[in-house]
């Protein structure tokens, strides 16, 4: 039986070693689909439209300092992260942030740590009485038996705040739910999608009725029940230990990534501008053409399928070609993109009067009456003292979003006005920064709003109607760096696996 299987095993493999796959982009999800499939004996090319790879991974080493313009901290939620970090060697560059676990919220123009258990939450000054007692009521209010009527229509489009404010009220949906969805996609919470974005308690709520019981006994069966390990394989970390950075920022991934590409494989500066199928071919039915920014270099190549990784908005630029024939996507809807700032700014550390020690802390909308302006920051050198000389504090902060899209597009100098207002407020700074850095994101992030549904009609129907084309990235399944690499790994999978039926399908007729 074993030899028998593993001889199967074998001849799928030839079947698919040394077919060609072009991935467009080279961000985490371009990226991690290329290792898989190279390392499946596949051909990978990758094209990147930038001059360098890693998309919204971004780390920038200058005069000592380092620092993230794009993602800071990943979590390894999904495995295909764990695999990834073990395959490339990237378990001793893992730099866990100190004091995670401390993060603050702003109320009444204050700082308050978030409660991470019952008795922090009964004690903390964040919520008041009433909101406690709805939090701590939750799951008997929200019993399965007594709340089947009170549980959403599955196919009923409802926002994040609705979901929240039905469950906990509104002051937990002000102080909790809004900074949160602020800190991780920088939307708000009334125009957020629930079933898009907590896809995982939108279905807890229809099996469990109440979301704290469901949650709990997710994670429960997650973990296995009494041990309380986490399920993980051989060889890999817990996945418990939280949020973690590499030494040198988190380009080290992108990097490791590009390390196993040749020069031919991956294709910086070449921006696909058309993709065209043809099922005429025998083999190699995708072309794919690309041109540099100053356009000096053309190619146009030919693939068995193609890995789609660019933002929608870039895709709907592509001219698209289907049997000689235009293959429009006008069905791709407009996707609204959170525009956003990242400002980097140094102080001498006695500059600083009240530091505080953690991950970071955000700033709910409702307190921007006490004039704050930006989302909130991270106290990267608190996190990763390396990152900076021992007598500097280096932060980064986030301004626009939803929140304020005109912000976000305003000057460094601007900005470096309203961060050190924010900071002086929230932290005691006195005086200028000692340094400062800008970096503009124009779509930071992909809004996953009411009307998503659309988006995910659209990238599946362009996979139903353009054999071997398979869409991954963070437009699909969430926005975090964990969730980006489990897409493209499944893109690789799913690649595999259609390369595998073409070949049986040819079989008869070549044999
Ligand atoms: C400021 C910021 C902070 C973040 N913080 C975190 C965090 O702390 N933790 C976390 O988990 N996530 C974070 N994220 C989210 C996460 O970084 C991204 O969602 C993820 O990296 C997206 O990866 P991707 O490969 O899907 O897309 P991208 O990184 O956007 O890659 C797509 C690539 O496609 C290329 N491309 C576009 N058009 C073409 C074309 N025509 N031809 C060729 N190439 C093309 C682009 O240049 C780009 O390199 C953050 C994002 C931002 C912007
Ligand atoms: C204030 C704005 C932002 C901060 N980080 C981001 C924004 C917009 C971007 C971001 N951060 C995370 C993600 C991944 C989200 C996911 O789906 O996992 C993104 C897109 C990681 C993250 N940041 C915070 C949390 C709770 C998470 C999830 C993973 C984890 O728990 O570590 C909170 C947070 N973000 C920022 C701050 C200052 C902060 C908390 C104090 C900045």
């Amino acid at each position: 039986m074993a030899s028998a299987s593993l001889a199967d095993h074998d001849s799928k493999f030839e079947a698919v070693s040394g077919k060609r796959v072009a991935v467009v982009g080279a961000g985490v999800s371009g990226l991690a689909a290329a290792y898989k499939l190279k390392s499946k004996g596949l051909n990978v090319t990758v094209f990147e439209a930038d001059e360098r790879a890693g998309g919204k991974l971004r780390s920038v080493m200058h005069n000592g300092l380092i620092w993230d313009e794009g993602a800071n901290t990943m979590t390894e939620a999904e495995p295909e992260v764990g695999s990834l970090l073990n395959d490339l060697g990237l378990r001793e560059k893992q730099q866990f942030p100190i004091s995670q676990k401390k993060r603050y919220i702003v109320r009444n123009g204050l700082p308050v740590m978030i409660p991470t258990n019952p008795i922090a939450l009964i004690t903390s000054s964040l919520l008041s009485t009433q909101s406690k007692f709805q939090i701590l009521l939750e799951p008997f209010l929200w019993k399965k038996n007594d709340s089947s009527s009170k549980v959403s229509d599955a196919s009923a489009v409802e926002s994040v705040s609705g979901f929240f404010q039905r469950h906990f009220g509104q002051e937990v949906v002000d102080y909790l739910i809004d900074p949160f969805v602020g800190g991780t996609s920088a939307a708000d919470p009334d125009s957020l999608s629930m079933k898009h974005s907590f896809p995982d308690l939108w279905t807890v709520e229809k099996s469990f009725g109440s979301i704290i019981v469901g949650a709990i006994r997710t994670k429960f069966a997650a973990k296995g029940g009494k041990s309380g390990e986490t399920r993980s394989s051989p060889g890999t970390k817990k996945a418990s230990r939280g949020s973690f950075s590499f030494k040198g920022g988190m380009q080290i991934l992108p990097d490791m990534l590009c390390k196993g590409l040749s020069h031919g494989e991956l294709n910086l500066d070449s921006k696909v501008l058309s993709l065209s199928y043809n099922s005429g071919s025998r083999q190699e039915n995708w072309s794919l053409s690309s041109v540099s920014h100053n356009d000096t270099q053309r190619q146009n190549l030919h693939y068995d399928a193609v890995i789609m990784t660019a933002p929608l908005s870039n895709v709907k630029e592509m001219k698209v070609m289907k049997e000689e024939q235009p293959f429009q996507l006008n069905f791709l809807p407009e996707i609204n993109y959170m525009p956003l700032s990242v400002i980097i700014t140094t102080f001498t550390k006695e500059k600083v009067k009240r530091p505080l020690e953690g991950f970071g802390v955000l700033i709910p909308s409702k307190e921007q009456k006490h004039g704050f302006k930006t989302l909130g920051t991270l106290f990267s050198s608190m996190m990763f003292p390396d990152r900076c000389p021992s007598d500097l504090h280096l932060y980064t902060t986030f301004i626009g979003g939803s929140r304020n899209q005109e912000l976000a597009k305003a000057s460094t100098d601007e900005l470096k006005q309203v961060v050190t207002s924010d900071l002086q407020r929230l932290l005691g700074v006195e005086g200028e920064p000692v340094f400062v850095n800008h970096f503009f994101w124009s779509k930071a992030f992909p809004l996953y709003d009411k009307s998503y549904d659309s988006a995910m009609e659209a990238i599946d129907k362009m996979e139903k109607d353009l054999p071997g084309f398979f869409y991954a990235g963070n437009h699909r399944g969430g926005l975090s760096v964990g969730k980006s690499i489990a897409s493209g790994c499944k893109a690789a999978d799913l690649v595999i696996s259609y390369l595998e039926s073409c070949s049986n399908d040819k079989k008869p007729e070549d044999s």
